[in-house]
């Protein structure tokens, strides 16, 4: 198959095909079709960025615990379906021929896009035919920008949620702080979902958080002080953002996640879940997430 930016395929353990972007400094994604997942986001100079876990189980129909994988329709358990919906744990294949993007989602030569149409399985669970098409990217400047368009291909409505769960690398959860979060309400998972306001300037962590943040800003920055480094989270048609670090307790009783590897990783979403998004007929919809790295000083 040709498509632009990819320099290698190759297939996990269990046969499922992976693909390797690279843009010309180096920087590098690789995407699994298990999930359309995305597994690794690397800098030009090799540096992993986003979190897996040394626990995570690579076999169908296990979700990853690591990387972006994408909860859709449902996020969590707001719903009939399993917990963060049916996407994550779906063969997604590469689609070939996709309807042209606008001309500002193209993010430069190093992309492939997927594609995840609903199996008859699928149908039973959620009646409602659809395309979920993604694009990955790695930009010119090393960024990764991820692209969703999901269409509606049923005679009447539906209404989804979505969410990029993404598992950001970081050095040690006692030293980071989001920015963006401020005086914005929140719903805590750890608390029957009631709604808050946030009070902080930023948002720092000393124990378990489970909150889906309402109607942010489009720009939500993530501050690693030990490792020296900014995590900026763009993002367009995804208004609300999930913060989750499990911790210590959480960790251990998780089969996939290490005792002590809630203090490498934290997931920041963007997200469309508390109004979620209804499409009629023919419809289409399209979420853009982009992350990228500032290194400060
Ligand atoms: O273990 P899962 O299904 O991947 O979910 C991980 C977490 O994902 C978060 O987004 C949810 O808010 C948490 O409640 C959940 O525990």
């Amino acid at each position: 198959m040709d498509y632009s930016g990819v320099v290698e395929v190759t297939r996990d353990r269990n046969g499922i095909e992976e693909i390797l972007l690279r843009n010309p400094r180096g920087a590098s994604t690789r995407v699994s079709l298990y999930g359309g997942q995305v597994l690794s986001w690397r800098t030009d100079q090799g540096e992993e960025l986003l979190f897996t876990s040394s626990k995570a189980i690579f076999k169908p129909p296990n979700p990853v615990r690591g990387g972006i994988p994408i909860c859709f329709p449902q996020f969590g358990n707001r719903g009939a379906l399993e917990q963060h919906g049916f996407a994550r744990k779906k063969l997604w294949v590469v689609d070939g021929n996709p309807p042209p993007l606008h001309p500002n989602d193209s993010y430069g030569k190093s992309f492939v896009d997927l594609l995840l149409k609903p199996s008859e399985d699928d149908l039973k669970m959620w009646p409602h035919s659809f395309e979920f098409r993604l694009r990955v990217a790695i930009t010119a400047e090393g960024n990764l920008a991820m692209v969703s368009r999901i269409r509606n291909i049923n005679c009447k409505p539906f209404s989804f949620s979505i969410a990029y769960h993404t598992y950001l690398s970081i050095s040690d959860i006692n030293e980071v702080r989001v920015e963006g979060l401020e005086t914005l309400d929140y719903l805590d998972n750890l608390l029957r979902r009631e709604r808050f306001t946030e009070q902080g300037d930023t948002l720092t962590f000393e124990s378990e958080v489970d909150r889906v943040y309402l109607s942010s800003s489009d720009v939500i920055s993530v501050f690693d002080h030990q490792s020296k480094r900014t995590f900026q989270i763009r993002k367009k048609g995804l208004p609300d953002v999930v913060v989750w670090n499990p911790w210590e307790k959480k960790a251990k009783a998780m089969a996939d996640l290490g005792d002590e590897e809630y203090k490498q990783m934290l997931c920041v979403d963007g997200a469309a879940i508390e109004k979620p998004i209804t499409l009629k007929p023919g419809e289409e919809w399209t979420g853009r997430l982009e992350l990228s790295l500032i290194p400060s000083s």
